[in-house]
């Protein structure tokens, strides 16, 4: 496991031709994973299954598509809470976001779209799926390789066709003169998994078991793997779905944009009977996922120190 630019978070190299079941790479890469998710509840993904044209056509894409009319962003309106706009908050005044459902089918991105740019925008269209198929792709294989560090391999493939994937498009504008630096307030994910793609501004920084944070610095052609409280269910409390922020640098003067891939399971999350036994009693009860993000938008949800305890906890 490569550590040797950013000595905190794991470096898993996907580069590597030889990741196929079955090789040592791949037995190699199930233990890297399981070590970082359980430590770090993230690592480090250097992946070239996104073209250096496609990663410059989706960054074009973000500008494009904030630099819409507010009114026009607002009409992303979806019922499943944090899927749609956010923006134009006072205390997180320097975010904002907008999210594509089903973001790996072409009708989910169309009629995206089709709100976004009533008069088409194929361009944008094809850039998202594209961008949102190639890196569903890295997240199937990661669901492979956890899965198999597990032992537990034979649920791969029901979970990863259960899955469906929102894409989020982010943008934190620099800080005006003193003006707050925390773009993005402290949160854990409620997907399964989180992949982060960012331009070259930094600013995330994840808190990790020991609640040490780190500051991540993104490697050119990287992306930043993390679980979410689905997983960290999934596995019975195994998995780390870690605290994180985005904080900018108060001097910086470039806006920062993060295009986010979230899995979320269409079918029940539950704790496999593989990781009950005596010393690991059940700790979570099965939920629907989209319940996860219904709770987390009450007041109770939000204020909650352990969500899933609180949620689903035995
Ligand atoms: O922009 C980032 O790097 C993080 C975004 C994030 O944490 C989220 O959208 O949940
Ligand atoms: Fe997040």
């Amino acid at each position: 496991m490569g550590s040797l630019s950013l000595p905190k978070l794991f470096v898993v190299d996907f580069t590597r031709e030889n990741i196929k079941p079955g090789s040592s790479a791949w037995s190699s890469t199930c233990n890297e994973i399981r070590v970082a998710l359980e430590n770090h509840g993230c690592f480090i993904a250097l992946y070239d299954g996104v073209p250096s044209k496609l990663e410059e056509s989706v960054f074009q894409a973000a500008e494009e598509l904030f630099d819409l009319p507010t009114e026009t962003k607002m009409k992303n309106i979806v019922e499943k809470p944090y899927h749609g706009y956010v923006g134009q908050i006072p205390f997180v005044p320097l975010h904002e976001g907008l999210g594509i459902d089903y973001a790996t089918e072409f009708e989910g991105v169309q009629s995206f779209t089709d709100l976004m740019w009533p008069k088409g925008n194929p361009s944008f269209c094809e850039t998202s799926m594209s961008f949102s198929r190639a890196v569903a792709k890295l997240e199937h294989m990661i669901i492979r390789l956890l899965f198999e560090s597990y032992g537990v391999e034979k649920h791969s493939e029901s979970h990863i066709n259960s899955t469906t994937y929102l894409l989020r498009y982010l943008k934190y504008r620099a800080p005006e003169m003193n003006e707050t630096t925390m773009a993005f307030p402290s949160h854990t994910d409620k997907s399964f998994l989180t992949i982060l793609h960012q331009n070259d501004v930094s600013g995330l920084e994840i808190r990790c078991r020991d609640d040490e944070w780190i500051f991540v610095k993104f490697p050119p052609s990287s992306f930043v793997v993390m679980a979410g409280d689905a997983c960290k269910a999934w596995s019975n409390n195994r998995v780390l779905s870690p605290n994180h922020k985005v904080t900018l640098d108060k001097r910086g003067k470039e806006t920062r944009y993060t295009i986010a891939l979230f899995s979320f399971l269409s079918k029940k999350v539950q704790v496999l009977d593989e990781f009950v036994d005596d010393e690991h009693p059940l700790q979570f009860k099965p939920f629907n996922h989209v319940d996860l993000l219904n709770f987390y938008d009450t007041e109770t949800g939000r204020r909650s120190q352990n969500i899933l305890q609180d949620f689903c906890g035995v």
